[in-house]
């Protein structure tokens, strides 16, 4: 399929260079593009495209690179890059169906399906896996930490003491424990892995169902403390529906996506393969456009972009806007344009959505600092960690 693709491509590219009846100019291009330049234009379009796809091709590094060290996907919305795999899914078929496309635009979507899937594993890998298994260590080293503060860190009794400390019959149990859960509490230190619990100011908030604290209540008032853990849902949990919703589309698409026989019924019918083509480009440009929203709208609901690395945006800005560069470059010809339309008002408005998502991170970061961060609600420091140097 794909040999038989880049033998579409190959002939249509020397086709237009015959057209011209001008040769190749650029060898290594032809040779591994695929692709033939035959003027100026065509070479800055191909310029274009290839910046296009170093742009895509590293734009999701940033985010994975974020994700890794803060060890979570928070500031990233899967519902975004799942938009981004179906869209993937449409756009490689209608690269393949659509004879107007450009080589590099075909390299380009094979190089950021296969950049989105790795992101989206990482992802799945931090909410269910890392996660999961973080809590159940967490759970044990809860134990321990319980274990600590039970013992009483009452110094032994020596001899030389200056001052007498009284036995234990003979005091309140609470006059032992010289760090009690409550003043933990109140401390500001963040107790030991505590970003991984819900926030809470006080003990209970910190697992700490302890006899000691049991022990205070024999004196002050009790406390009635609850340490039933809530589970965090992870992010992903929510995209059920989603999923739902993407793994029906086949059955309705299944009739667009043709293999080798269709290919050739298709060649033979020239209007209906392209129509294929736009019509899997158009259903790819309505996803990778709403794709963007639930971004936005995350970053709007936590008030923050903890998390999420503008530098994802900005390649894929330049990246969008050097696809238009070498669609429009290579050719004006309105027949070409408007069979390039879906790939065309995509990225144009892609570029205006990531534009608006860079003002976002540069608002939340950088003008109104977020509350939520500064009392602690959110992971902070490793939010800081991932993103110094
Ligand atoms: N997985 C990807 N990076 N896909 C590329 C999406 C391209 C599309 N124009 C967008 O910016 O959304």
């Amino acid at each position: 399929m794909k040999a038989l693709m880049l033998l579409r491509q190959q002939q249509n590219s020397i086709a237009y260079c015959v057209e011209e009846n001008k040769p190749c100019v650029v060898g290594w291009v032809n040779l591994y593009f695929k692709d033939c330049l035959c003027n100026v234009r065509d070479e800055f379009s191909f310029g274009f495209g290839f910046v296009s796809l170093v742009c895509w091709a590293v734009a999701e590094i940033p985010q994975i690179v974020t994700n890794f060290r803060t060890k979570s996907s928070h500031g990233v919305s899967l519902l975004f890059l799942l938009g981004w795999v179906v869209g993937d899914i449409f756009n490689l078929t209608g690269c393949l169906l659509e004879p107007a496309t450009l080589p590099t635009q075909l390299y380009t979507a094979v190089l950021y399906t296969a950049t989105t899937i790795i992101l989206v594993l990482q992802i799945l890998y931090y909410d269910y896996f890392y996660n999961c298994w973080k809590r159940s260590e967490n759970d044990s080293g809860q134990l321990e930490v319980e274990e600590a503060l039970k013992k009483p860190l009452r110094p032994q009794k020596t001899t030389d003491s200056g001052i007498p400390i009284p036995s234990r019959s003979s005091s309140r149990p609470m006059d032992f424990y010289f760090m009690s859960a409550r003043s933990l509490a109140g401390s500001s230190t963040p107790p030991f892995r505590s970003n991984l619990r819900p926030i809470a100011s006080d003990p209970s908030a910190m697992g700490l169902n302890h006899e000691d604290s049991s022990d205070d209540d024999t004196v002050d008032a009790p406390l009635n403390i609850s340490v039933s853990q809530p589970k965090p849902i992870p992010q992903s949990a929510g995209y059920g529906a989603f999923f739902a919703t993407v793994s029906g589309m086949p059955h309705q698409t299944k009739a667009l996506l043709v293999g080798y026989g269709g290919r050739k019924l298709l060649q033979e019918h020239g209007t209906e393969h392209s129509a294929l083509g736009q019509c899997l480009g158009w259903m790819m440009a309505a996803v990778y456009m709403g794709g963007r929203i639930p971004q936005i709208w995350l970053n709007i609901k936590r008030g923050s972009v903890e998390g999420l690395n503008p530098f994802m945006f900005v390649f894929a800005l330049i990246a969008n806007v050097t696809y238009v560069g070498s669609i429009l470059l290579r050719s004006t010809e309105w027949s070409k344009i408007k069979a390039n339309m879906p790939w065309l008002l995509d990225a144009v408005v892609c570029v205006v959505l990531d534009l608006f998502i860079i003002l976002q991170y540069v608002y939340y970061k950088y003008v109104r600092k977020n509350p939520s961060t500064s009392n602690g609600r959110e992971d902070k420091g490793a939010y800081w960690k991932a993103n110094k140097n």
